[in-house]
């Protein structure tokens, strides 16, 4: 039988760390060590792998764009030797590199899974034994062309994840999409579609780290607060507003909006509320917002949002087009009703 073969992108995180005297550390080696002894992973039903190790491995607290450059590049370097990839991340910042992957990866062909655990796979509970078997064996046999997250024997669309449990094993949640794949005693497609490659080429948008402000509203927040915000060189701002999208009406601070607007500044509004979409025409307030330029993030999340302005604002687009493409599905990381 011809095994399928997944390309392993190993970025660090709580999976393949040590204890050590200052807490988990990651380190070189010792994930490809404590697999080794775990034969279940080389099982017939398993498919072949290849895992490349990053120099550094890090916590993912620590990654940045140019790291989400990496994995792209990375990717795209092994695209064609390959019939599916694993990222291995850390969690804390997993939703944010799933989101920027599925916008930077353009044409995606093949299933790029993330994943990783909360606790070491060297430890006697770890849930990475659980998520590697899982997003290596989908990835082979579930080949859903797009960027995924797999935890807790779930498959999210990487661009509807957003971490939502500190300690626990159920640490992502999909509030406004239902699962691609739930992983039971069947495995059952949800939302997921399967595909063989077409051998569409890959290609990849580079992203480089944009100046993007983020508030999060409160009762009492003063116009300064968002004053201060826009001093910088910002070149979008992503308002976290209230309910379906309001926003105190305080003339200062809607003032600001509206010039902030006008100079090209990406305003977005996206709602604080963990489900459910932003509709700006509801309430007074949210049409306040409107009508000073603040465009919908509609139902995205925080981590879409903020990894496609980057990636938009990466491209020779004028705030107009920018605006527009904020506010259509590009892949398929919100809904407009
Ligand atoms: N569970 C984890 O992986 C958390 C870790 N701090 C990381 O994000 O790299």
């Amino acid at each position: 039988m011809n095994k399928k073969k997944i390309y392993i992108a190993y970025t660090g995180g709580t999976i393949g760390m040590r204890q050590s005297a200052h807490g988990y550390i990651p380190e070189p080696g010792f994930l490809q060590e404590v697999l080794e002894k775990m034969p279940e992973f080389r099982r017939d039903e398993m498919p072949e792998f290849t895992i490349h190790a990053y120099q550094p491995l890090i916590d993912s607290s620590d990654m940045t764009p140019n790291d989400w450059q990496k994995i792209a590049d990375d990717i795209a370097a092994n695209y064609d030797q390959y019939d599916g990839f694993v990222v291995l991340h850390g969690t804390d910042t997993m939703a944010y590199t799933a989101s920027a992957l599925s916008f930077m990866l353009e044409n995606l062909d093949k299933p790029v899974v993330v994943t990783g655990s909360q606790i070491p796979l060297a430890q006697l509970r770890s849930d990475g034994r659980e998520n590697l078997l899982d997003a290596l064996f989908l990835a082979a046999n579930y080949p859903i062309p797009e960027v995924s997250l797999c935890f807790n024997h779930s498959l999210f669309r990487g661009n509807r994840t957003t971490k939502v449990h500190a300690d626990g094993f159920n640490a992502f949640g999909s509030p406004n999409f239902p699962p691609l794949l739930e992983a039971g005693i069947q495995i059952q497609l949800v939302k997921g579609e399967v595909k063989s490659a077409t051998g569409k080429p890959l290609k990849v948008q580079p992203i480089q780290a944009q100046p993007i402000g983020m508030a999060s509203l409160y009762p009492g927040i003063s116009a300064d607060v968002i004053a201060n915000i826009l001093r910088q060189p910002v070149k979008a701002l992503l308002l976290q507003s209230y309910g379906v999208g309001n926003a105190p009406q305080h003339k200062q601070m809607l003032d600001l909006l509206s010039e902030a607007s006008e100079q090209g500044i990406i305003v977005v509004n996206c709602t604080q509320c963990l489900k459910g979409s932003v509709n700006m025409g509801g309430y007074a307030t949210g049409q306040a917002l409107r009508d000073v330029g603040v465009i919908s993030g509609y139902d995205m999340t925080t981590e879409a949002t903020l990894t496609k302005l980057h990636y938009l604002l990466n491209q020779p687009l004028t705030p107009e087009q920018i605006r527009e493409a904020m506010q259509t599905s590009l892949r398929g990381e919100l809904s407009r009703n």
